[in-house]
């Protein structure tokens, strides 16, 4: 007799779940506002949720498929979200209304690398990025500057061997041996001197953290669900290894700065000054003690921020350049010009008087923005100005660089590689807010600089030394690797090392 109450049990927990995971789907239609048609569970993110394609490719082609909407009302799996398309919105959110958006929503965590100054929110975000800011001015960065010259030159040497047998080069790979020891130096004293020996245990943290993990989806779908249940975004391993690393620098250094300059020995100072009150971000006094949990979360992040993103950065601008020979004659010259002015010397000083480098640099990042999509969480009920759309508090919003990179209003013939577009008449002509690579506004990226300079520095040696042409295995179009949480070339990027007469 109770078999036959199976399928109506089965068909009752069908329509309830059917019932749960749409049970929002209504909340843009009775706002008024437009968007994708969301699917049950996944919202408007299935491609990303199964891997099938990157979530910055996601954004984009929601973003392109509303050319007359201000703003795109979707689904972040179960919960709304909304697109801002509209710049001058994304001005108000990102910079003038900044102290109602100061959060990313994405905390999951007050203890341990939850620290982190890219997923904390609220006061403890205020503080560290007050505390921190100072560690990454162009004074500093100069002080740094001969480590990363020095990584710089045993990557030369690593290149040049491996070009005298063959001239092709898979370069995203080759490049993150160099960003990977660079940071590795910077962030926390650690001398790589085998490139090819990559620490075992950071190629673990590269998978661990930039591949995507399912803790994303379960946060978008129940948002503080997971700090609630005190499950971390981040693996165990990673707290550990993080923590472990930088109990043994610090072990080393005797819990004092070194004469090294480097991010480690910035952060003990600012331990040594003690708890200095911050004001700069808001008008909310914090403060913040440093703490080893909050050195090694600062480890983490600067490691994982700042070395995929350069390596991804050069090595777009290489396939570039490789493509458009032309671009590569004039970036060479102006090389060789500066570079000769200052004695043959690659310097702190020279790359800044690269003018038209910055440009090739610029384009690159415009065409390829790596970070997707920027997002805040709306601390109040917010009229959006320009409409009459109310968002409710706590809503996430969302900005996708790629699609306003990629967008002819902005950029007329969008996917052609021209640096002029950054010469200072064109981008005077733009809207402030149509270029955000590293964000925008008091919560925009803090390692900007660093991540710049890390990138001259390693294109410039290379292309004092050699020419990069397309080889045979070098695509006409390349596609997006749908397994990392950054946008990335799928399957890398190859082209030819010539060496220059
Ligand atoms: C080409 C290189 C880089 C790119 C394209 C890039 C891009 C970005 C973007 C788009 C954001 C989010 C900004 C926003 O939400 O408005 C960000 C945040 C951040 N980046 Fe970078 N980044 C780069 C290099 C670096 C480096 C080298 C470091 C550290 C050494 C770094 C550390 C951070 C941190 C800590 C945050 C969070 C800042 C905060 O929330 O206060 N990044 N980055």
């Amino acid at each position: 007799m109770e078999v036959y109450y199976i399928p109506l049990v089965v068909i009752a927990l069908y329509y309830a779940l059917y019932y749960f995971f749409t049970r929002n789907f209504n909340y843009w239609k009775k706002r008024n506002v437009r968007g994708p048609e969301p699917m049950a569970l996944f919202g408007n993110l299935k491609e990303s949720a199964l891997r099938q394609k990157n979530i910055g490719l996601v954004m984009q082609e929601i973003y392109d498929s509303y050319p007359e909407e201000k703003v795109v009302g979707m689904f972040r799996m179960t919960t709304p979200s909304l697109l801002i398309r509209d710049l001058d919105i994304l001005k108000h959110i990102m910079i003038k209304d900044f102290e109602l958006f100061a959060d990313r929503g994405q905390e999951f965590s007050k203890q341990g690398l939850g620290q982190n100054l890219f997923h904390a929110d609220g006061d403890t975000w205020r503080a560290l990025r007050g505390r921190f800011t100072p560690i990454f001015t162009s004074g500093k960065l100069k002080q740094m500057f001969g480590i990363m010259h020095d990584r710089a030159d045993i990557f030369m040497d690593y290149v040049s061997k491996k070009a005298e047998n063959n001239l092709e080069f898979e370069i995203h790979s080759l490049i993150q041996k160099y960003t990977v020891s660079v940071i590795s130096a910077c962030a926390f004293g650690l001398d790589l001197q085998n490139l090819d020996n990559k620490l075992e245990d950071l190629e673990l943290i590269d998978k661990l953290v930039l591949e995507p993990n399912f803790g994303l989806e379960v946060d978008m779908m129940f948002p503080g669900l997971l700090k609630k249940l005190g499950f971390s975004l981040l693996p165990k391993p990673v707290g550990v290894f993080f923590n472990k690393l930088v109990q043994n620098v610090m072990t080393l250094r005797g819990g004092k700065p070194s004469n090294r300059n480097d991010f480690m020995d910035l952060i003990l100072q600012l331990r040594e000054m003690g708890n200095v009150k911050s004001a700069n971000f808001g008008d909310m006094q914090t403060s913040l003690e440093i703490t080893d949990d909050v050195i090694a979360a600062q480890a983490f992040v600067f490691y994982v921020a700042g070395y995929e993103t350069s390596a991804t950065t050069a090595s777009y601008l290489l396939y570039q350049l490789a493509l458009n020979q032309d671009v590569q004659d004039k970036l060479i010259a102006e090389i060789d010009e500066v570079t000769e002015a200052h004695n043959g010397q690659i310097t702190y000083e020279s790359l800044k008087e690269m003018k038209y480098f910055n440009k090739v640099s610029d384009e690159t990042l415009r065409l390829y923005s790596i970070v997707e999509p920027l997002q805040r969480k709306c601390a109040t009920d917010y009229k959006l100005p320009g409409t009459d759309i109310t968002i409710e508090k706590g809503t996430i919003v969302l900005v996708s660089p790629r699609g306003i990179h990629h967008d002819e209003k902005y950029y007329p013939k969008p996917e052609v590689f021209d640096p002029e577009r950054f010469s200072p008449e064109e981008v005077g002509k733009r809207h402030p807010c149509a270029y955000l690579p590293f964000g925008i506004g008091q919560r925009n990226c803090i390692g900007m600089r660093f991540g710049k300079l890390q990138t001259a520095l390693c294109v410039t040696k290379l292309l004092r030394k050699f020419r990069i042409e397309p080889s045979k295995n070098t695509k006409q179009v390349l596609g997006v690797d749908k397994n990392r949480i950054i946008i990335g070339p799928e399957n890398g990027i190859y082209v030819n090392f010539v060496p220059r007469k």
